[in-house]
């Protein structure tokens, strides 16, 4: 069987369809020398759509979709930090923890809280997963995932990066995405993984 082609990003404006300052910068960051001229959905004035698919694909289709509006390819991104003694949680939920003020000291203790509600003991395993997803005007859409396992620590360490970085530990290392420098993050993050995916299908040449 044939695998299917994927098409190859050949414009020179990307959109990056998050409202998320962290992310948009670790995107710009991953997407360096790739494309001419990266706009963000934020400064684009794009609104941001609800997250209503129930996968972290569904979520970047949607996202990406949606910022096409503009009439030049978009990027989104769909993650979260699945717990594996929490099931899962927060996953899809893991922006909505942090509240309306997007307030992530309350997001992580709310981790802490429901571990210490279950009698969950350490090492406490879980995996940040992100989503990508490349949409052009036309509809044709390209999806990717990537993930990085680790432990979750308390309290919080680091200042660096974003979210739920400062409890989260690689496995294989003794500080948190928080203590990282943002460069060996960007070697082994869930984004990363998936942005190896997309440049591998999308951007190889
Ligand atoms: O939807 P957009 O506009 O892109 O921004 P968002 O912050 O709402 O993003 P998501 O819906 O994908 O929610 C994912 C949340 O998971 C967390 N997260 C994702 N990647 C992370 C990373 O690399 N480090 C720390 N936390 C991360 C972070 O808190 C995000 O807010
Ligand atoms: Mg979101």
């Amino acid at each position: 069987m044939q695998t299917p082609a994927h098409r190859p990003f050949r414009e020179t404006t990307l959109v990056v369809a998050s409202h998320n300052p962290g992310k948009v910068r670790e995107i710009a960051e991953l997407l360096k020398g790739r494309v001419e001229t990266v706009r963000s959905a934020g400064e684009l004035n794009l609104p941001e759509p609800e997250e209503t698919g129930d996968t972290f694909i569904a979520n970047a289709v949607l996202k990406a979709r949606a910022a096409t509006a503009a009439g030049h390819p978009a990027l989104a991104d769909d993650s979260g930090l699945a717990v594996d003694a929490l099931e899962g949680a927060p996953g899809l939920y893991s922006a909505r923890w942090a509240g309306p003020d997007k307030d992530f000291a309350l997001a992580m203790d709310k981790v802490r809280q429901e571990l210490e509600a279950r009698a969950a003991e350490a090492p406490f395993t879980a995996r940040f997963v992100c989503a990508l997803a490349l949409a052009w005007p036309d509809g044709h859409v390209e999806a990717f995932e990537g993930t990085v396992e680790g432990t979750l620590v308390f309290p919080p360490r680091g200042d660096q990066g974003f979210g739920y970085d400062p409890i989260f530990q690689p496995t294989g290392h003794a500080i948190t995405f928080g203590e990282m420098d943002p460069a060996a993050k960007h070697a082994m993050s869930h984004r990363a993984q998936a942005f190896r995916r997309l440049t591998a299908a999308c951007f190889a040449g």
